[in-house]
């Protein structure tokens, strides 16, 4: 096999759907038998501003499926990683190179236990992808991949560039970068503020935006990240995300986070990967982010409610 799509929601469907139109051997891999039986029968189907396109992708429980692959790319949420990449060791050979794409931080540590540090590439996507019934994914064509290698190995670069040029094929716009943690904690710290701000006030984007104490914890929560990112010595363009973030406010008014709308339905949030996560990083550097830590211990408070 190519490539494993291990977790086959709304962001696996949208790549796995891109990979194997274009010609790669795609297996998604999920915990639902009923969406894999769904995506065995009825394929994937993809709606974007161009329109809708109906994909096969072969899909599978990890138990049945025969490796090893190639590349195993990780879209499960955060909270799913450890259980996700403790089922799939069997698709793991000496040769295998393993992509997060997922939110957060710490997604990339149980990948380095399966196929050592030097064969894991990371990365972000701005692409969304919302699942609004097995196996029907809405997106957009307006989105990009970041993506590079978690140690600085030659061969781990070329891996990165080959992955980057075959996401490309398949009409995903993505790039390589050299120091991939960069994109990652801009990533971060956008999801830190908007992700945590909203599930802990139940607000939207553009609410946190329009609330006077809301918009001045999210400017808080930012401040405080963005301070652990220079105490980490990560190179982030502080402009770059306050833009993004402001881009946001503008675009996604009406938007629930994710964050959020895993609270609302009654799922757990990746809370401990995105905020918690920036938060420990901060203990570690003797950084103080009381707004951020209070947000995220009531976010963790709603999650314990449902
Ligand atoms: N959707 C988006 O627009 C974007 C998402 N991301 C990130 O991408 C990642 C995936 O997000 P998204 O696709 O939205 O999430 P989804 O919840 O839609 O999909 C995750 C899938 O993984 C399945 N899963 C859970 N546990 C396992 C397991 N042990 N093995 C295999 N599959 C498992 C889930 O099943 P079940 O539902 O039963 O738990 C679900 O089908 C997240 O980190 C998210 O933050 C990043 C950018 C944009
Ligand atoms: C911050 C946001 C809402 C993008 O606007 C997002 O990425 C999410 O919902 O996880």
């Amino acid at each position: 096999m190519d490539i494993a799509i291990v977790g086959a929601g709304a962001m696996g469907q949208l790549i796995g759907a891109r990979l194997a139109d274009a010609g790669s051997e795609v297996v998604l891999i999920d915990v639902s038998e009923h969406l894999i039986h769904h995506i065995e029968s009825e394929g994937l189907r993809v709606r974007t501003e161009k329109g809708e396109r109906s994909i096969s992708v072969r899909a599978s429980p990890a138990a049945e499926a025969e490796g090893p692959a190639k590349l195993i790319i990780l879209l499960t949420k955060s909270v799913h990683t450890r259980a996700a990449v403790d089922s799939i060791r069997h698709l793991a050979s000496p040769k295998t190179y393993a992509l997060t794409l997922q939110n957060g931080l710490g997604n990339e540590e149980p990948l380095a236990e399966l196929v050592g540090r030097e064969r894991v590439l990371m990365g972000v996507t701005t692409y969304p992808a919302d699942q609004t019934a097995p196996g029907r994914v809405i997106s957009s064509e307006e989105g990009r991949i970041v993506l590079g290698p978690l140690g600085d190995a030659p061969h781990a670069r070329r891996a990165a560039e080959s992955a980057a040029a075959m996401l490309m094929a398949a009409g995903l716009r993505t790039l390589t970068h050299p120091r991939v943690m960069i994109p990652v904690w801009e990533k971060l710290i956008f999801n830190t503020v908007l992700n945590t701000v909203s599930a802990a006030t139940g607000l939207t984007v553009g609410a946190v935006k329009e609330g006077q104490s809301a918009r001045k914890l999210a400017d808080a929560v930012l401040e405080e990240a963005l301070a652990v990112a220079h105490g980490l010595d990560v190179d982030v363009d502080d402009h770059g995300v306050r833009a993004q973030i402001e881009r946001a406010y503008e675009e996604h008014g009406s938007h629930k986070t994710s964050m959020l709308a895993d609270l609302e339905s009654g799922r757990e949030t990746e809370v401990d990967a995105i905020g918690g996560a920036v938060a420990a990083q901060a203990r570690r550097l003797g950084i103080r982010t009381p707004h951020l830590d209070v947000l995220c211990d009531v976010v963790r408070a709603r999650m314990r409610l449902i």
